[in-house]
């Protein structure tokens, strides 16, 4: 009898343990499909065109930024299902180390400009940009980027620490936690990171998972509340990513001082409280010295005191372009929306 109440426990351990492996053979398969796409990424084929000139061209240390010039540019979404262009006959000049401010409504084309900026995408005829008075496509796209600081509304966290995710705005000095700890005080960081028990070693998705092992059933077990709480994922909000994210462009700008000719900021600061995002602009702004520095956003009120260039834009052309005095004399799209922007 005995023998037999045992076969059937093992028996019914054994079944079990086959079920539970099913699940776990499919997921090593597609953990395996994963890896595959990943090191297949390294072979997609950059369809943005380089030439083989360096940037800068020239190694002056007084190079005041990167000169830009759109040139009756005209850009459409590849795949775009729309009729009608993102951008068309859009003439702009910023020159070397100015500050460039693009409002204007939803859609109008802001992001669009950055995005071409900063050579996500291509125009349709590479020629219509010029870097420095050059076609941007002659220069070759890795010293472009390497002399490219970008800050968009994307506040998308990296898998490692607070501390990784900010220093990895330089890798080269990701180790460097005195540099960190100054980025992270300029992107507002410092406050929201302190307040976190592991501080700048905090994971927000530790990424633990006790699935597949043979824990203690008991819920009070040592080794089972520890895993509870490794597992247990920790809360940022929008607003407080926003700055870790912001932290790590100022990582790169604190380390890269030099190199770096030209800032993009596309709407850093949807998420962020008026307090935060004032200091924000400022602390960008402080960095301006020998950089070129467009900002794409809605709440410009207190930025446009600095600009030299504001541009307004509007179904993908430009409505007006000047300084904010020029533009508020115009009483047109800009007067409008910096009037909304005040209330
Ligand atoms: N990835 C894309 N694919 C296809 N069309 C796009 C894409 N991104 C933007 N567009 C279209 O291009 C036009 C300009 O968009 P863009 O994002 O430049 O506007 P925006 O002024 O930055 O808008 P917002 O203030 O809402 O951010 C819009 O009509 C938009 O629908």
């Amino acid at each position: 009898m005995t023998d037999l109440a045992i076969l059937r426990e093992s028996a019914s351990n054994f079944e079990g343990y086959l079920t539970s492996l099913v699940p776990r053979i499919l997921g090593f398969s597609a953990h395996c499909h994963n890896m595959k796409k990943m090191f297949d990424m390294e072979n997609i084929k950059n369809e943005v065109a380089e030439g083989d000139m360096s940037y800068p061209n020239c190694m002056e240390k007084e190079q005041k930024g990167m000169a830009l010039e759109l040139r009756n540019l005209n850009f459409a979404y590849p795949n775009s299902k729309s009729k009608k262009q993102a951008l068309s006959n859009v003439n702009l000049t910023f020159p070397a180390g100015s500050l460039v401010v693009i409002v204007g409504t939803n859609g109008s084309g802001k992001s669009s400009i950055v995005k071409l900026l900063t050579r996500l995408y291509a125009p349709s005829d590479d020629s219509s940009i010029l870097v420095d008075g050059v076609p941007i496509s002659s220069y070759r796209l890795a010293d472009l980027r390497r002399a490219t600081a970008v800050l968009s509304q994307d506040h998308y966290l990296l898998p490692v620490s607070l501390g990784n995710n900010i220093g990895l705005g330089s890798v080269a000095h990701v180790h460097d936690q005195n540099l960190m700890q100054r980025a992270a005080a300029l992107g507002g960081a410092t406050e929201p990171i302190n307040k976190l028990e592991r501080k700048y070693d905090t994971r927000l998705d530790p990424g633990n998972s006790a699935e597949g092992y043979d824990l203690p059933k008991a819920h009070d077990h040592p080794l089972v509340k520890k895993l509870e709480e490794l597992e247990k994922g920790i809360e940022m909000s929008g607003g407080e990513r926003q700055r870790v994210v912001a932290a790590r462009t100022f990582m790169r700008l604190l380390a890269n001082q030099q190199e770096v000719k030209l800032v993009a900021v596309d709407e850093p600061s949807s998420a962020l409280d008026p307090e935060a995002e004032a200091a924000l602009f400022s602390n960008l702004i402080g960095m301006r010295e020998g950089k070129t520095m467009v900002f794409v956003t809605h709440r410009f009120a207190h930025l446009v005191k600095h600009a030299d260039i504001i541009v307004c834009m509007k179904d993908g052309g430009v409505a007006e372009q000047g300084t904010h005095e020029e533009l508020l004399a115009l009483d047109g799209e800009y007067a409008r929306l910096y009037r909304c922007s005040e209330t």
